[in-house]
């Protein structure tokens, strides 16, 4: 079976990374799965465990780095995350085109050990719009509605080191260029 595609799918807090995927999801055809991720942030209340995320505390997370178990992690605003290893082969041995949706320090080192992974930046129309979708979704205090927008303009910085980059104005016309470039990347 051929293996599938590493897909990492990256961007700002707010710019509707989770909201893309989900319209991605519904396109059976781009044979996705999705890699769900490690974390020591406390689940919102909508959230579900081994579904949004792997909620763990910090000894665990930090034992799984000591174990190797992790392809990529990161410290984001105060918590850490980082995408389960095993998990990730098993679904590309698979054949499955795997999505990683993480920030830009783990899609970094992910960049650096997996260079055919396709990479995508979504970005902001513009920064007061990503403000008011952060705000909008009304999930995080004050304070860290700041560290996360202050940690926004640095990470768009970056985008040119993604093989590509795209808007998400629109969530249908964002989903639609993005499984358009799924289908025509060749690793
Ligand atoms: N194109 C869009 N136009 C308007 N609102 C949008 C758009 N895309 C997403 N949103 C809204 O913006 C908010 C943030 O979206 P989402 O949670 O998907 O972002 P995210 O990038 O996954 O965030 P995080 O990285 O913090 O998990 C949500 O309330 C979502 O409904
Ligand atoms: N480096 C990684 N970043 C990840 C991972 N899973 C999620 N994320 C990113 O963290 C921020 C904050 O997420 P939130 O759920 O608290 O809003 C966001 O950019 C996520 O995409 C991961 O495994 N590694």
């Amino acid at each position: 079976m051929k293996r599938g595609m590493l897909i990492i799918l990256s961007g700002p807090s707010g710019v509707g990374k989770g909201t893309v995927r989900e319209e991605l999801f519904k396109d059976e055809s781009l044979n996705l799965s999705y890699s769900i991720s490690m974390t020591t942030r406390k689940p919102r209340p909508a959230e579900t465990e081994g579904v949004d995320y792997f909620f763990v505390d910090e000894k665990t997370f930090v034992d799984k780095i000591a174990q190797g178990g992790l392809l990529e992690w990161a410290r984001f605003v105060g918590n850490y995350y980082g995408t389960p290893k095993d998990n990730v082969d098993r679904l590309l041995d698979e054949g499955k085109n795997v999505v990683l949706e993480i920030e830009v320090q783990g899609a970094l080192q992910v960049m650096k050990k997996c260079p055919d992974a396709l990479t995508i930046f979504l970005v902001p129309p513009s920064l007061e719009e990503l403000e008011r979708r952060i705000r909008g979704r009304r999930t995080e205090s004050e304070d860290i509605v700041k560290e996360r927008l202050d940690k926004a303009r640095k990470e768009i910085q970056t985008k040119d080191e993604y093989k590509y980059v795209v808007e998400n104005d629109d969530v249908h016309l964002a989903k639609d260029k993005i499984a358009k470039i799924i289908r025509e990347h060749k690793i």
